[in-house]
C-alpha cells in the first residue's frame, strides 16, 4: 500500500472522480472544496459510475489550501481558467519531495507550474475521461478514464519513466484507474489536443454533440483537417504524430456515447471557456517556431468572441 498522501486541488467531474476513486482504495486523499465545501463536508461524495456506484460518507475536505496538510503528490483539477490561483496555492501544500501532477487539459501548464514549484517537481496526466459533476458533491462517470502519464523537465525535453511515475501508476491501478506511462510529455499533449482541438472548438461554434459533429460530412471533414493541422503543430515542437492517430481519434470518437465536450458544457453554463490552453497556448508555441496554424487560429477567434459575449449576456441579464 502507498505511503503517498495526495491533495485534490479542484473537487469538480476529474478530480472529484479521481480522487474519489483513490480514497476508496484506502489512499489518504485531502480535496480542496469551493462552492460544494458546506455539503461535501456534511455528506460526502457520491460517484455514479459506469463501473459501479458509490459513496463516500466522509472525506477530508477544506476550503481553504492554508489548512490542508502538506502532501507528497497534488492533483490538479481546476479549469485552467483557476490557474491564476496556483501560484498561491501550491508552495502552501506540496511537501519539499512532493510532486504536481497536472491532470487539466491543454498545452504549456507544466511550464507555468514549474516556474512556482520548480523544473523537477512536475508530471503531467492526459486523462482519457468523461466525467460532469451533476450536484455538490455529485460526480457522473459516464466513460472511460485512462490516464497516460508523463514526466515534465524543462522546455518538454523528454525524460523518459522514472520510479515516482511508477509509484503513482501503481496507485492509480490498484483504485482501478488504467495509467500508461508516456517517455514524452510534451509527444503526449499534442496527440490529446488532436481531440480537444476541433471537437472542444466545433462542438461551442456549431453548438453540436460529438456524434453530431461525426454525422455531418461538412463538419467531419472539418473535425479531420483541424486534426492534420494540429499535426502540423506538433512537428513545430519537433514532435511527428503519424496520419493513423487521426484515424485512430475519428474511431474513438465514431464508438463514443453522444458526448457534450467540457467546452461546450462551459459554455451552457456560462462559464469561462478553457480557449487560452487548449487553443492560444498551442498556437503561440508554433508560432514561436514560426508555424501558423490558420484553421485553429480561426477557431481561436471565434470562441474568444463567444466567450466574451456568452458571460457578458449572462451577467446583464442576472
Ligand atoms: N471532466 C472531464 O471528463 C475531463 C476534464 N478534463 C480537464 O480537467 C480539468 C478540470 O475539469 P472538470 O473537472 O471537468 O471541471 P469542473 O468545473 O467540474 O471542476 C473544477 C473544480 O474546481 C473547483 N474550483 C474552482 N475554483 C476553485 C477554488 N478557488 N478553490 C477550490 N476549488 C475551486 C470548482 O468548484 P465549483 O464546483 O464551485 O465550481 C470545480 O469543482 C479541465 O482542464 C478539463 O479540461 C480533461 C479530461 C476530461
Ligand atoms: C477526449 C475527452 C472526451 C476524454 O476522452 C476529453 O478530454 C474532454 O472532454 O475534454
Amino acid at each position: 500500500m502507498s505511503i503517498s498522501r495526495y491533495a485534490v486541488i479542484g473537487t469538480g467531474a476529474l478530480g472529484g472522480f479521481y480522487g474519489a476513486k483513490l480514497q476508496k482504495a484506502g489512499l489518504d486523499v485531502h480535496f480542496l472544496l469551493n462552492s460544494d465545501y458546506e455539503h461535501v463536508i456534511q455528506h460526502g461524495l457520491v460517484v455514479e459510475s459506469k463501473d459501479g456506484d458509490f459513496t463516500l460518507p466522509q472525506v477530508n475536505g477544506y476550503n481553504d489550501v492554508a489548512s490542508m496538510p502538506y502532501c507528497d503528490v497534488i492533483l490538479v483539477a481546476l479549469k485552467t481558467t483557476q490557474n491564476h490561483l496556483l501560484s498561491q496555492m501550491l508552495p502552501q501544500v506540496i511537501k519539499n519531495d512532493g510532486v504536481v501532477l497536472v491532470l487539466q487539459n491543454g498545452l504549456g501548464i507544466e511550464e507555468e507550474i514549474a516556474q512556482i514549484v520548480g523544473n523537477d517537481r512536475v508530471m503531467g496526466g492526459l486523462c482519457f475521461l468523461c466525467s460532469n459533476k451533476v450536484g455538490a458533491g455529485h460526480i457522473h462517470h459516464l466513460d472511460y478514464g485512462e490516464i497516460i502519464l508523463g514526466e515534465y523537465a524543462a522546455n518538454y525535453h523528454p525524460v523518459g519513466t522514472t520510479d515516482r511515475m511508477r509509484q503513482i501508476a501503481n496507485d492509480f491501478e490498484s483504485a482501478g484507474i488504467p495509467v500508461k506511462l508516456s517517455e514524452d510529455l510534451l509527444l503526449g499533449r499534442w496527440q490529446k489536443l488532436v481531440w480537444n482541438i476541433p471537437y472542444n472548438g466545433l462542438s461551442v461554434i456549431l453548438n453540436a454533440t460529438t456524434t453530431e459533429l461525426m454525422a455531418n460530412i461538412h463538419s467531419r471533414n472539418l473535425v479531420e483537417k483541424l486534426m492534420y493541422e494540429v499535426i502540423a503543430g506538433a512537428k513545430s515542437s519537433g514532435r511527428i504524430i503519424s496520419d493513423r492517430f487521426v484515424q485512430q481519434m475519428l474511431d474513438y470518437t465514431d464508438n463514443m456515447k453522444p458526448y457534450r465536450t467540457s467546452m461546450k458544457i462551459d459554455y451552457d453554463e456560462h462559464r469561462p471557456l478553457e480557449v487560452e490552453a487548449i487553443f492560444g497556448n498551442p498556437l503561440k508555441k508554433a508560432l514561436t517556431a514560426g508555424v501558423t496554424l490558420p484553421l485553429i487560429s480561426c477557431l481561436y477567434h471565434q470562441l474568444k468572441f463567444l466567450d466574451a459575449r456568452n458571460r457578458e449576456f449572462h451577467n446583464i441579464s442576472h
